[in-house]
Protein backbone atom coordinates (compact mmCIF):
# COMPACT_ATOMS: atom_id res chain seq x y z
CA UNK A 1 0.00 0.00 0.00
CA UNK A 2 1.30 3.44 -0.90
CA UNK A 3 1.81 6.18 1.99
CA UNK A 4 -0.99 8.40 0.00
CA UNK A 5 -3.63 5.55 -0.20
CA UNK A 6 -6.85 6.44 1.98
CA UNK A 7 -6.11 3.31 4.54
CA UNK A 8 -3.04 4.46 5.86
CA UNK A 9 -2.85 6.92 8.72
CA UNK A 10 0.31 7.81 9.84
CA UNK A 11 1.52 8.67 13.37
CA UNK A 12 2.40 11.75 13.97
CA UNK A 13 6.15 10.91 14.61
CA UNK A 14 6.24 9.13 11.25
CA UNK A 15 5.08 12.29 9.67
CA UNK A 16 7.24 14.48 11.83
CA UNK A 17 10.66 12.43 11.35
CA UNK A 18 9.33 11.95 7.32
CA UNK A 19 8.29 15.48 7.33
CA UNK A 20 12.16 16.36 8.16
CA UNK A 21 13.67 14.11 5.16
CA UNK A 22 11.46 16.12 2.45
CA UNK A 23 12.95 19.70 3.81
CA UNK A 24 15.86 20.74 3.16
CA UNK A 25 18.08 21.77 6.32
CA UNK A 26 19.15 25.47 5.50
CA UNK A 27 22.84 26.17 4.38
CA UNK A 28 22.84 29.63 3.74
CA UNK A 29 24.45 31.99 6.57
CA UNK A 30 23.94 36.06 7.32
CA UNK A 31 25.76 37.77 9.32
CA UNK A 32 23.00 40.16 11.35
CA UNK A 33 23.17 43.01 13.40
CA UNK A 34 22.71 41.35 17.50
CA UNK A 35 19.43 43.90 17.61
CA UNK A 36 17.90 42.02 14.45
CA UNK A 37 18.79 38.69 15.29
CA UNK A 38 15.60 37.90 17.94
CA UNK A 39 14.21 34.45 16.69
CA UNK A 40 17.47 33.59 14.33
CA UNK A 41 19.22 30.36 14.61
CA UNK A 42 22.95 30.22 15.14
CA UNK A 43 24.91 29.23 12.57
CA UNK A 44 28.27 28.85 14.47
CA UNK A 45 29.08 27.94 18.06
CA UNK A 46 30.01 31.24 20.03
CA UNK A 47 32.77 31.14 22.72
CA UNK A 48 33.49 34.00 25.44
CA UNK A 49 35.85 36.43 24.44
CA UNK A 50 36.06 38.15 27.94
CA UNK A 51 35.32 36.89 31.53
CA UNK A 52 31.76 37.92 32.93
CA UNK A 53 32.49 39.60 35.57
CA UNK A 54 35.76 41.02 34.73
CA UNK A 55 36.53 41.99 38.21
CA UNK A 56 35.33 41.07 41.49
CA UNK A 57 32.24 43.41 42.05
CA UNK A 58 30.17 44.42 44.89
CA UNK A 59 27.07 42.68 44.85
CA UNK A 60 25.28 45.07 47.29
CA UNK A 61 25.71 49.49 47.91
CA UNK A 62 27.87 49.06 51.23
CA UNK A 63 31.03 49.22 52.39
CA UNK A 64 33.85 47.16 51.63
CA UNK A 65 36.39 45.62 54.15
CA UNK A 66 38.97 43.05 55.55
CA UNK A 67 36.42 40.53 57.54
CA UNK A 68 39.69 39.94 60.08
CA UNK A 69 39.92 43.65 60.50
CA UNK A 70 36.49 43.30 62.37
CA UNK A 71 38.05 41.18 65.56
CA UNK A 72 35.84 41.61 68.61
CA UNK A 73 35.29 44.20 70.86
CA UNK A 74 36.39 46.27 67.25
CA UNK A 75 32.81 46.78 65.19
CA UNK A 76 33.54 50.02 63.70
CA UNK A 77 36.46 51.26 61.03
CA UNK A 78 37.01 54.17 59.25
CA UNK A 79 35.88 55.48 56.33
CA UNK A 80 38.71 55.93 53.49
CA UNK A 81 36.74 56.67 50.12
CA UNK A 82 33.51 55.51 47.98
CA UNK A 83 33.83 53.45 44.88
CA UNK A 84 31.25 53.57 42.18
CA UNK A 85 30.24 51.34 39.38
CA UNK A 86 32.55 52.46 36.23
CA UNK A 87 35.61 53.81 38.54
CA UNK A 88 38.92 51.97 37.34
CA UNK A 89 39.43 48.67 39.16
CA UNK A 90 42.82 49.23 40.49
CA UNK A 91 42.23 51.15 44.26
CA UNK A 92 43.47 49.57 47.45
CA UNK A 93 41.58 49.45 50.68
CA UNK A 94 43.84 50.80 52.98
CA UNK A 95 44.62 48.33 56.36
CA UNK A 96 42.04 48.71 59.05
CA UNK A 97 39.93 50.80 57.13
CA UNK A 98 36.83 50.58 55.01
CA UNK A 99 35.23 52.32 51.70
CA UNK A 100 31.91 52.96 50.61
CA UNK A 101 31.49 51.19 47.59
CA UNK A 102 28.01 51.09 44.91
CA UNK A 103 26.69 47.89 43.59
CA UNK A 104 28.67 46.28 40.48
CA UNK A 105 31.67 48.74 41.66
CA UNK A 106 35.29 46.92 41.31
CA UNK A 107 36.18 45.73 44.99
CA UNK A 108 39.43 47.39 46.01
CA UNK A 109 42.39 45.70 46.44
CA UNK A 110 43.09 43.90 50.12
CA UNK A 111 38.88 43.78 50.77
CA UNK A 112 37.22 40.89 51.26
CA UNK A 113 34.11 41.47 52.16
CA UNK A 114 30.91 43.71 51.57
CA UNK A 115 28.56 44.84 54.51
CA UNK A 116 25.25 45.82 52.95
CA UNK A 117 24.80 49.37 53.93
CA UNK A 118 21.40 48.28 55.61
CA UNK A 119 23.86 46.38 58.34
CA UNK A 120 25.73 49.37 59.31
CA UNK A 121 25.35 52.68 61.71
CA UNK A 122 26.64 55.31 59.07
CA UNK A 123 28.26 58.35 60.18
CA UNK A 124 30.66 60.89 57.91
CA UNK A 125 34.13 59.33 58.98
CA UNK A 126 33.27 55.72 60.83
CA UNK A 127 30.79 52.98 60.20
CA UNK A 128 29.84 50.96 62.92
CA UNK A 129 28.90 47.36 61.64
CA UNK A 130 26.09 45.45 63.39
CA UNK A 131 26.63 42.18 61.14
CA UNK A 132 29.60 41.01 59.24
CA UNK A 133 30.14 37.33 57.09
CA UNK A 134 33.61 37.20 55.45
CA UNK A 135 33.57 37.27 51.91
CA UNK A 136 30.13 38.08 50.82
CA UNK A 137 28.04 40.15 48.72
CA UNK A 138 31.10 39.91 46.43
CA UNK A 139 31.02 38.78 42.39
CA UNK A 140 33.85 37.24 41.76
CA UNK A 141 36.08 37.67 38.31
CA UNK A 142 34.67 34.70 35.78
CA UNK A 143 32.39 33.73 38.11
CA UNK A 144 29.68 33.46 35.53
CA UNK A 145 31.63 32.82 32.37
CA UNK A 146 35.18 32.16 31.69
CA UNK A 147 37.18 33.77 28.43
CA UNK A 148 37.02 30.95 25.84
CA UNK A 149 34.57 28.96 27.15
CA UNK A 150 31.81 27.57 24.92
CA UNK A 151 29.19 30.76 25.10
CA UNK A 152 26.22 29.03 22.49
CA UNK A 153 26.11 25.84 20.67
CA UNK A 154 25.38 26.49 16.94
CA UNK A 155 21.62 25.34 16.57
CA UNK A 156 20.53 27.39 19.55
CA UNK A 157 17.38 30.23 18.83
CA UNK A 158 18.15 33.38 19.65
CA UNK A 159 15.44 34.17 22.22
CA UNK A 160 15.81 37.88 24.55
CA UNK A 161 17.90 35.83 27.32
CA UNK A 162 20.41 34.64 24.35
CA UNK A 163 20.60 38.13 23.04
CA UNK A 164 21.22 39.54 26.47
CA UNK A 165 24.21 36.86 26.84
CA UNK A 166 25.60 37.62 23.88
CA UNK A 167 25.48 41.39 24.36
CA UNK A 168 27.67 40.98 27.59
CA UNK A 169 30.19 39.58 25.74
CA UNK A 170 30.13 42.40 22.94
CA UNK A 171 29.08 40.58 20.15
CA UNK A 172 27.61 43.21 17.62
CA UNK A 173 27.08 40.84 14.83
CA UNK A 174 26.28 37.39 15.01
CA UNK A 175 26.22 34.52 12.36
CA UNK A 176 23.13 33.22 11.91
CA UNK A 177 21.12 30.75 9.86
CA UNK A 178 19.12 32.69 6.90
CA UNK A 179 15.63 32.76 7.28
CA UNK A 180 13.60 29.93 5.37
CA UNK A 181 11.02 31.80 2.63
CA UNK A 182 7.66 30.65 3.28
CA UNK A 183 4.81 30.85 1.01
CA UNK A 184 1.82 30.65 2.12
CA UNK A 185 -1.41 30.14 0.40
CA UNK A 186 -5.23 29.79 0.99
CA UNK A 187 -6.96 27.53 -1.01
CA UNK A 188 -10.66 27.69 -1.21
CA UNK A 189 -13.85 29.33 -3.45
CA UNK A 190 -15.08 30.81 -0.40
CA UNK A 191 -12.16 32.86 0.91
CA UNK A 192 -12.44 36.72 1.00
CA UNK A 193 -9.97 39.00 2.24
CA UNK A 194 -10.00 41.08 4.98
CA UNK A 195 -10.89 44.58 4.64
CA UNK A 196 -13.83 43.11 1.63
CA UNK A 197 -17.30 42.98 2.11
CA UNK A 198 -18.46 39.44 2.10
CA UNK A 199 -20.98 38.09 -0.70
CA UNK A 200 -23.12 35.83 0.02
CA UNK A 201 -21.35 32.34 0.41
CA UNK A 202 -18.24 34.14 1.38
CA UNK A 203 -16.15 33.55 4.32
CA UNK A 204 -13.39 35.78 5.73
CA UNK A 205 -9.72 33.93 5.22
CA UNK A 206 -8.53 33.32 9.02
CA UNK A 207 -5.53 30.58 8.08
CA UNK A 208 -3.39 33.55 5.85
CA UNK A 209 -3.51 35.33 8.93
CA UNK A 210 -3.04 33.07 12.00
CA UNK A 211 -0.38 30.91 9.95
CA UNK A 212 1.46 34.00 9.21
CA UNK A 213 1.41 34.83 12.63
CA UNK A 214 3.26 32.15 13.83
CA UNK A 215 5.57 31.16 10.98
CA UNK A 216 6.79 34.94 11.66
CA UNK A 217 6.57 35.10 14.97
CA UNK A 218 9.36 31.74 15.22
CA UNK A 219 11.51 33.97 13.00
CA UNK A 220 10.59 32.53 9.20
CA UNK A 221 10.65 34.85 6.38
CA UNK A 222 7.05 34.90 5.05
CA UNK A 223 5.25 35.43 1.95
CA UNK A 224 1.32 35.92 1.64
CA UNK A 225 0.25 34.74 -2.21
CA UNK A 226 -3.38 35.14 -3.72
CA UNK A 227 -6.03 32.84 -2.53
CA UNK A 228 -6.35 29.58 -4.97
CA UNK A 229 -9.79 28.90 -6.50
CA UNK A 230 -10.81 25.31 -6.25
CA UNK A 231 -9.75 24.47 -9.87
CA UNK A 232 -6.89 21.69 -10.80
CA UNK A 233 -5.03 23.76 -12.98
CA UNK A 234 -5.58 26.89 -11.55
CA UNK A 235 -3.69 25.27 -8.36
CA UNK A 236 -0.75 23.98 -10.83
CA UNK A 237 -0.37 27.62 -12.00
CA UNK A 238 -0.20 29.05 -8.30
CA UNK A 239 1.86 26.18 -6.78
CA UNK A 240 4.53 26.54 -10.07
CA UNK A 241 4.99 30.14 -9.75
CA UNK A 242 5.33 29.94 -5.84
CA UNK A 243 7.93 27.25 -5.91
CA UNK A 244 10.41 28.96 -7.69
CA UNK A 245 10.58 31.94 -5.10
CA UNK A 246 10.19 30.18 -1.72
CA UNK A 247 11.80 27.38 0.19
CA UNK A 248 8.80 26.05 1.37
CA UNK A 249 5.31 26.34 0.39
CA UNK A 250 2.52 26.10 3.08
CA UNK A 251 -1.11 25.63 1.79
CA UNK A 252 -4.23 25.17 3.86
CA UNK A 253 -7.68 24.08 2.62
CA UNK A 254 -8.04 21.35 -0.54
CA UNK A 255 -6.32 18.56 1.04
CA UNK A 256 -9.37 15.94 1.87
CA UNK A 257 -11.34 13.64 -0.03
CA UNK A 258 -13.79 16.03 -1.71
CA UNK A 259 -14.51 16.71 -5.28
CA UNK A 260 -13.48 20.60 -4.96
CA UNK A 261 -9.91 19.20 -3.00
CA UNK A 262 -7.49 19.52 -5.83
CA UNK A 263 -4.43 20.37 -3.83
CA UNK A 264 -3.08 16.74 -3.82
CA UNK A 265 -3.24 16.08 -7.80
CA UNK A 266 -2.12 19.61 -8.60
CA UNK A 267 1.69 18.52 -6.13
CA UNK A 268 1.33 15.37 -8.05
CA UNK A 269 1.77 16.62 -11.13
CA UNK A 270 3.89 18.52 -10.28
CA UNK A 271 6.41 17.03 -7.63
CA UNK A 272 5.38 14.10 -5.41
CA UNK A 273 3.04 13.41 -2.77
CA UNK A 274 5.16 11.89 0.49
CA UNK A 275 2.33 11.58 2.70
CA UNK A 276 -0.93 12.14 3.31
CA UNK A 277 -3.25 11.24 6.28
CA UNK A 278 -2.24 11.48 9.65
CA UNK A 279 -3.41 9.68 12.85
CA UNK A 280 -4.11 13.41 14.72
CA UNK A 281 -7.57 14.89 15.37
CA UNK A 282 -8.37 17.76 14.35
CA UNK A 283 -5.90 17.74 11.39
CA UNK A 284 -6.17 14.29 9.73
CA UNK A 285 -6.02 15.57 6.01
CA UNK A 286 -2.70 16.80 6.77
CA UNK A 287 0.01 16.29 3.61
CA UNK A 288 3.36 17.04 2.35
CA UNK A 289 5.41 16.49 -0.46
CA UNK A 290 7.13 18.04 -3.31
CA UNK A 291 6.46 20.56 -6.06
CA UNK A 292 9.18 20.86 -8.21
CA UNK A 293 12.08 20.66 -5.45
CA UNK A 294 9.93 22.81 -3.23
CA UNK A 295 9.35 20.68 -0.21
CA UNK A 296 5.18 21.46 0.55
CA UNK A 297 3.31 21.47 3.61
CA UNK A 298 -0.66 21.30 2.76
CA UNK A 299 -2.35 21.69 6.06
CA UNK A 300 -6.04 21.31 6.77
CA UNK A 301 -8.58 24.32 5.86
CA UNK A 302 -10.52 24.13 8.95
CA UNK A 303 -8.64 27.09 11.05
CA UNK A 304 -8.06 24.76 14.44
CA UNK A 305 -6.99 21.73 12.21
CA UNK A 306 -4.56 24.40 10.46
CA UNK A 307 -2.95 25.82 13.66
CA UNK A 308 -2.56 22.82 15.45
CA UNK A 309 -1.03 20.95 12.69
CA UNK A 310 0.71 23.46 12.56
CA UNK A 311 2.46 23.42 15.94
CA UNK A 312 2.69 19.73 16.32
CA UNK A 313 3.59 18.72 12.87
CA UNK A 314 5.55 21.33 10.60
CA UNK A 315 6.68 24.07 13.90
CA UNK A 316 9.39 21.00 14.96
CA UNK A 317 10.30 20.11 10.98
CA UNK A 318 10.74 23.37 9.71
CA UNK A 319 12.77 24.33 12.84
CA UNK A 320 14.88 21.64 12.24
CA UNK A 321 15.48 22.76 8.75
CA UNK A 322 15.99 26.04 9.73
CA UNK A 323 18.81 24.79 11.95
CA UNK A 324 17.46 24.57 15.29
CA UNK A 325 18.64 22.03 17.84
CA UNK A 326 15.98 22.03 19.97
CA UNK A 327 12.95 21.66 18.30
CA UNK A 328 10.45 19.09 20.33
CA UNK A 329 7.84 20.43 22.75
CA UNK A 330 7.60 20.25 26.26
CA UNK A 331 5.00 17.96 27.49
CA UNK A 332 4.03 18.54 31.33
CA UNK A 333 2.03 16.20 33.03
CA UNK A 334 -1.03 17.31 34.93
CA UNK A 335 -3.61 16.22 36.55
CA UNK A 336 -6.84 16.56 34.36
CA UNK A 337 -10.18 18.46 35.61
CA UNK A 338 -12.31 16.58 32.92
CA UNK A 339 -12.98 12.90 31.96
CA UNK A 340 -11.87 11.73 28.88
CA UNK A 341 -14.00 8.53 28.48
CA UNK A 342 -14.49 7.68 24.11
CA UNK A 343 -10.92 6.35 23.33
CA UNK A 344 -10.59 7.81 19.76
CA UNK A 345 -8.18 6.30 16.93
CA UNK A 346 -6.50 9.73 16.19
CA UNK A 347 -3.99 11.39 18.94
CA UNK A 348 -6.16 13.92 20.30
CA UNK A 349 -5.09 17.71 20.38
CA UNK A 350 -7.40 19.66 23.21
CA UNK A 351 -7.49 23.37 23.42
CA UNK A 352 -7.31 23.94 27.02
CA UNK A 353 -6.22 25.95 30.15
CA UNK A 354 -4.43 25.50 33.23
CA UNK A 355 -6.18 26.52 36.59
CA UNK A 356 -5.60 26.19 40.32
CA UNK A 357 -7.61 23.96 42.56
CA UNK A 358 -8.97 24.88 45.60
CA UNK A 359 -6.19 23.00 47.54
CA UNK A 360 -3.84 25.32 45.30
CA UNK A 361 -2.27 22.24 42.81
CA UNK A 362 -2.50 23.24 39.37
CA UNK A 363 -5.17 21.21 37.15
CA UNK A 364 -5.63 21.80 33.53
CA UNK A 365 -9.27 22.02 31.86
CA UNK A 366 -10.61 21.70 28.53
CA UNK A 367 -12.92 23.97 26.33
CA UNK A 368 -16.85 22.61 25.95
CA UNK A 369 -16.50 23.11 21.82
CA UNK A 370 -13.41 21.51 20.44
CA UNK A 371 -14.66 21.90 16.82
CA UNK A 372 -11.93 22.06 14.53
CA UNK A 373 -13.78 24.65 12.69
CA UNK A 374 -13.76 27.13 15.79
CA UNK A 375 -10.91 29.19 16.87
CA UNK A 376 -12.17 30.82 20.27
CA UNK A 377 -11.49 27.66 21.79
CA UNK A 378 -7.58 28.44 20.67
CA UNK A 379 -8.14 31.75 22.13
CA UNK A 380 -9.60 30.65 25.08
CA UNK A 381 -6.78 28.00 25.60
CA UNK A 382 -3.46 28.32 26.97
CA UNK A 383 -1.98 25.21 25.30
CA UNK A 384 -2.87 21.69 24.50
CA UNK A 385 -3.85 18.55 26.18
CA UNK A 386 -2.19 15.79 24.44
CA UNK A 387 -4.04 12.11 24.71
CA UNK A 388 -2.93 9.71 22.84
CA UNK A 389 -4.68 7.33 20.87
CA UNK A 390 -6.93 4.56 22.33
CA UNK A 391 -6.60 6.49 25.07
CA UNK A 392 -9.18 7.50 28.59
CA UNK A 393 -8.52 9.94 31.05
CA UNK A 394 -10.36 9.31 34.41
CA UNK A 395 -10.51 13.17 36.14
CA UNK A 396 -7.18 13.56 38.38
CA UNK A 397 -4.95 11.36 35.88
CA UNK A 398 -2.11 13.16 34.98
CA UNK A 399 -2.69 13.90 31.21
CA UNK A 400 -0.25 15.41 28.16
CA UNK A 401 -0.52 19.34 28.40
CA UNK A 402 1.41 21.51 25.54
CA UNK A 403 1.37 25.37 26.58
CA UNK A 404 1.20 27.46 24.04
CA UNK A 405 3.92 29.94 25.10
CA UNK A 406 6.46 27.33 24.58
CA UNK A 407 5.12 26.36 20.83
CA UNK A 408 4.90 30.14 19.68
CA UNK A 409 7.99 31.39 21.08
N1 LIG B 1 -15.80 12.87 3.44
C1 LIG B 1 -14.87 13.43 4.21
N2 LIG B 1 -14.93 14.74 4.41
C2 LIG B 1 -14.02 15.33 5.19
C3 LIG B 1 -13.01 14.56 5.80
C4 LIG B 1 -12.95 13.19 5.54
O1 LIG B 1 -12.08 12.45 6.02
N3 LIG B 1 -13.91 12.67 4.72
N4 LIG B 1 -12.13 15.18 6.62
C5 LIG B 1 -12.62 16.33 7.33
C6 LIG B 1 -11.56 16.96 8.07
S1 LIG B 1 -11.03 16.07 9.41
C7 LIG B 1 -11.09 18.17 7.77
S2 LIG B 1 -9.94 18.90 8.84
C8 LIG B 1 -11.52 18.93 6.62
C9 LIG B 1 -10.30 19.45 5.88
O2 LIG B 1 -10.59 19.62 4.59
P1 LIG B 1 -9.68 20.43 3.58
O3 LIG B 1 -8.30 20.50 4.07
O4 LIG B 1 -9.91 19.85 2.27
O5 LIG B 1 -10.24 21.88 3.72
P2 LIG B 1 -11.43 22.56 2.97
O6 LIG B 1 -12.46 21.53 2.61
O7 LIG B 1 -10.91 23.39 1.91
O8 LIG B 1 -11.97 23.46 4.14
C10 LIG B 1 -12.47 22.92 5.34
C11 LIG B 1 -13.21 24.01 6.09
O9 LIG B 1 -12.32 25.03 6.45
C12 LIG B 1 -12.71 26.30 5.91
N5 LIG B 1 -11.51 27.02 5.47
C13 LIG B 1 -10.63 26.59 4.55
N6 LIG B 1 -9.66 27.51 4.40
C14 LIG B 1 -9.92 28.51 5.24
C15 LIG B 1 -9.29 29.75 5.53
N7 LIG B 1 -8.16 30.11 4.91
N8 LIG B 1 -9.84 30.54 6.46
C16 LIG B 1 -11.00 30.20 7.06
N9 LIG B 1 -11.63 29.03 6.86
C17 LIG B 1 -11.12 28.20 5.94
C18 LIG B 1 -13.59 25.93 4.74
O10 LIG B 1 -14.47 26.95 4.41
C19 LIG B 1 -14.29 24.67 5.26
O11 LIG B 1 -15.37 25.01 6.09
O12 LIG B 1 -12.25 18.12 5.76
C20 LIG B 1 -13.29 17.34 6.42
N10 LIG B 1 -14.06 16.70 5.41
O1 LIG C 1 -8.93 16.85 11.07
MO1 LIG C 1 -10.45 17.54 11.02
O2 LIG C 1 -9.64 18.83 11.68
O3 LIG C 1 -10.74 16.49 12.48
O4 LIG C 1 -11.96 18.37 11.24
Amino acid sequence: MSVCDQGALHSIEQAISALKSTLKRQTATQSLALSAAHQHILARSVYAQVDVPQWDNSAMDGYALRANDLQPPVNSLPLAGRIAAGDKPEQSLPAGQCMHILTGAPVPLGADTVVAQENCNISPKQIQFNSCKAGSNIRRRGEEIEQGQLLLEAGTRLRAQEIGLLASQGFAEVEVYTPLRIGLISSGNELCELGQPLKPGQIYDINSHSLSALFTGLGFTVTHYPKMPDDLQHNIDSLAQASREQDVLISSGGVSVGEEDHLKNAVSALGQLNLWRVAIQPGKPLAFGSVSDTPWIGLPGNPAAALITALIIARPALLHAQGASNCDHQTLHIPAAFDWEKPRARQQYLHARLALQDNGQLHVEIHPKQSSAMLSAASWADGLVEIKPQETVEKDDLVGFVGYAGLLG
